[in-house]
């Protein structure tokens, strides 16, 4: 069952192209990895996704509905967005800033929410002490907590240390394989997508590649060019 299907998307900024008729689609637990270098428009994608951005051209459908029409789909959406930084000092505990995204005070749903990222033992405590790592799993219960369908992450892992990613992935994996969540990532991080995502979609402005993943790591075009643009990608795992 296709939940997303985006139609021809074109997006401009003050007459400058960010997106050029992009057209694919996302079917139900699909964990589809969406690689591009910076300015590809990643951002811009997810933006109009989400009802951000709604000057656009062409159309994008979530459960079958032009999202024009209906702003339903949001409350089945759980939103990651880059990484935020906070300081030390900042006044909310954990449980907080996960309760923020709920309509009432329902403490079951954020600690099944901490729960699911491996921070329930953590809810007292106040985001500015946490690290970069737990920080941005704190982000992840957040956009749990009201049980979406689909989970969007943009570029999660930018700044965390490797062994921090590592975790963040094997719990993106078990949101995908076993709370069936369909997963739409964007990601600079090659191995990482090629372990993970079961689809494939390359962006820079245009749609250059959307399939399933071993199509894209077989195809030495693409490869080369997504290796080689301004992403630095490592690609010695993938060369046997
Ligand atoms: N608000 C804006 N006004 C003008 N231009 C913008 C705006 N937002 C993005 N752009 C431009 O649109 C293009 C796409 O940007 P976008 O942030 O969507 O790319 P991205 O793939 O997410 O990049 P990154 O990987 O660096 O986050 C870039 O050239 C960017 O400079």
């Amino acid at each position: 069952m296709k939940l997303v299907e985006i139609d021809n998307l074109t997006v401009s900024y003050e007459g400058v192209s960010a997106l050029h008729n992009v057209t694919f689609s996302v079917e139900e637990k699909d964990f589809l990895g969406i690689i591009g270098p910076n300015g590809a428009g990643k951002t811009t994608l997810f933006s109009c996704m989400l009802g951000l951005i709604t000057n656009y051209q062409g159309t994008i459908k979530f459960f079958g509905k032009d999202i024009r029409k209906s702003v339903q789909h949001l409350k089945k959406i759980g939103y990651v967005p880059q990484k935020p930084v906070f300081e030390k000092n900042f006044p909310a505990t954990v449980e907080e800033i996960v309760g923020m995204s709920l309509d009432t005070d329902d403490t079951d749903k954020v600690s099944k929410s901490l729960q699911k990222v491996w921070l329930h033992e953590l809810g007292k405590r106040r985001i500015g002490d946490l690290s970069g790592g737990q920080q941005q799993r704190v982000f992840i219960a957040k956009a749990l907590v009201n049980d979406p369908q689909i989970l969007i992450l943009d570029e999660p892992v930018t700044g965390i240390d490797s062994q921090s990613m590592d975790f963040f992935y094997h719990i993106l994996t078990d949101l995908n394989k076993k709370e069936g969540i369909t997963i739409i990532w964007s990601s600079h991080d090659l191995d990482a997508v090629a372990r993970l995502a079961t689809k494939v979609a390359c962006l820079n402005r245009t749609l250059a590649f959307h399939g399933v993943s071993e199509e894209f790591f077989h195809n030495a075009d693409l490869l080369k060019m997504y290796s080689e643009s301004s992403m630095q990608l490592h690609m010695h795992k993938h060369e046997d």
